[in-house]
């Protein structure tokens, strides 16, 4: 079958992206692109580069070398225009401990100058069952309850492409499946960039699938023309390459 985004503006469009930290090449000449409302997984053993990416590719890290244009906008030249684009979820949540989850939120709220910054923070809170949680500190929530919290406050600003390192990391299965439902109900003219280390999950879920090894892109392309079984035995090759 065809890759039926393939028609698609493109979300993402990435061109010899190099990351040199001292003498280690953590990406090296990463080139793809990824169209408007597609969902790409990327997968590779510890050390590939996944999260060196993701930081790049969400403006929190500079490239050594090589662009990247989120929605069309040059990441080099206009980071803070990208950032109005995106939202990250990642391993740091971003938030802060002593502040309640509302502070937070209405924190972010204000920085990205949403109007009605209480309405939307309360939508967000209810949609990750926090509301009831609302005016407690970070401090006192745990992992998973973080987790929710730093995916609603990747949402304030009504993301065009969000990036998500390892989100399924700490949460519970009743946590995992709000989060699923959260992301199928977000997924209508969104694109997704995950990094995961659950090959299941991850690929049952993308249109796009990308292996990274040693800095390198093994293979990137759409689901529709990848074979799982395939695909499976070259993570565990990859991944038995060993850290990079
Ligand atoms: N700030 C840094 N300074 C020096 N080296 C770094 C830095 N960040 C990452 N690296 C190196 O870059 C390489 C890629 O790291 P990265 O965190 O991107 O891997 P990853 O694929 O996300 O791994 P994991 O699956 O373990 O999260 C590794 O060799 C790592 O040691």
């Amino acid at each position: 079958m065809a890759d039926a985004l393939a028609n698609e503006p493109l979300a993402l469009e990435v061109k010899k992206l190099t990351k040199v930290f001292g003498d280690r090449k953590a990406l090296d000449n990463v080139s793809f692109s990824l169209p408007q409302g597609a969902f790409l997984s990327i997968f590779g053993p510890n050390g590939a580069g996944k999260t060196t990416m993701l930081r790049m590719l969400s403006t929190l890290a500079r490239p050594t070398s090589g662009t990247i244009r989120v929605m069309g906008i040059d990441a080099k030249e206009d980071p803070d225009k990208v950032r109005d684009h995106i939202g990250l979820i990642s391993h740091n949540s971003m938030l802060y401990p002593d502040l309640t989850a509302m502070e937070n939120m209405m924190f972010v709220a204000r920085l990205y100058g949403v109007v009605d910054p209480e309405a939307r923070v309360r939508e967000l809170l209810r949609a990750v069952e926090l509301d009831h949680r609302r005016f407690d500190s970070v401090r006192t929530f745990s992992r998973g309850m973080t987790q929710r919290l730093s995916i609603a406050r990747a949402l304030i600003n009504d993301p065009d492409v969000v990036f998500l390192d390892e989100p399924y990391a700490g949460l519970d299965p009743h946590a995992v499946e709000i989060f699923d439902e959260l992301i199928a109900s977000l997924r209508e003219g969104r694109t997704f960039v995950m990094v995961s280390h659950d090959l299941q999950k991850g690929f049952a879920a993308c249109t796009h699938a990308m292996m990274l090894a040693r800095g390198r892109v093994m293979v990137c392309s759409p689901k529709d023309e990848l074979d799982f079984d395939e695909f499976k035995g070259l993570y565990r090759e990859t991944v038995g390459m060993g850290v990079a």
